[in-house]
C-alpha cells in the first residue's frame, strides 16, 4: 500500500474563500481539499490534508511525514517567511517535498519574496491558485514513481 501524500497548510489558510478573494480566490479550504483528493486519486494516491495556525503542529506533522508519507506538499502561509524551525524539519524529510503558494509571492510585498523553507524542498510552485496544488500532486506522483527518495 502506497503511503498518502501529506498536504500541510499553515496559518490563516482556514480563511480561504472568506476574505481577500482577489488575492486567494473564492475556493474554501474544503474546496481545495476536494480538488487535491480528486487529483491524487487519478494517480492512485491518497491525501492526508491538514491545516494549522500553529508552527509546532506543522513541525510535528512534517516529522510525521518522514515515516508516514510518500511525498509532502507544504503551504506554510506566513511561516514561509519566518520559520527556521520548518526548514530544519523539512531538511530531515527523506521523501519528495514541494512548496506551494496560491498567490504569486514575487509580485507582492518584498517580505513575501523570501522563503526560509525553499532550501528544504525540491521545488516551488506559486501564483496558480488551486491549480498549483494539482500540479504539485502531478509532480510528486512522477517523483514517487521514479523511486521517491530525496
Ligand atoms: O499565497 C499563499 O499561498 C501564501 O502562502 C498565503 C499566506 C496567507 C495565508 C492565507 O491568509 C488569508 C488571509 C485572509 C483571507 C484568506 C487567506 C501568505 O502569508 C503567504 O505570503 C503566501
Amino acid at each position: 500500500m502506497v503511503k498518502p501524500i501529506f498536504i500541510l497548510n499553515g496559518p490563516n489558510l482556514n480563511l480561504l474563500g472568506k476574505r481577500e478573494p482577489e488575492i486567494y480566490g473564492h475556493e474554501t479550504l474544503d474546496d481545495l481539499k476536494a480538488v487535491c483528493e480528486a487529483k491524487a486519486k487519478t494517480f492512485g494516491l491518497g491525501v492526508d490534508f491538514r491545516q494549522s495556525n500553529h508552527e509546532g503542529d506543522l513541525i510535528t506533522w512534517i516529522q510525521e511525514a518522514r515515516e508516514n508519507a510518500s511525498g509532502l506538499i507544504v503551504n506554510a502561509g506566513a511561516l514561509t517567511h519566518t520559520s527556521v524551525g520548518l526548514l530544519d524539519a523539512l531538511l530531515a524529510v527523506p521523501v519528495p517535498s514541494l512548496e506551494v503558494h496560491l498567490s504569486n509571492v514575487f509580485a507582492r510585498e518584498p517580505f513575501r519574496q523570501h522563503s526560509y523553507i525553499s532550501k528544504g524542498v525540491e521545488g516551488v510552485i506559486c501564483g496558480l491558485g488551486p491549480k498549483g496544488y494539482e500540479l504539485a500532486i502531478e509532480a510528486l506522483a512522477a517523483m514517487i514513481g521514479e523511486g521517491g527518495k530525496k
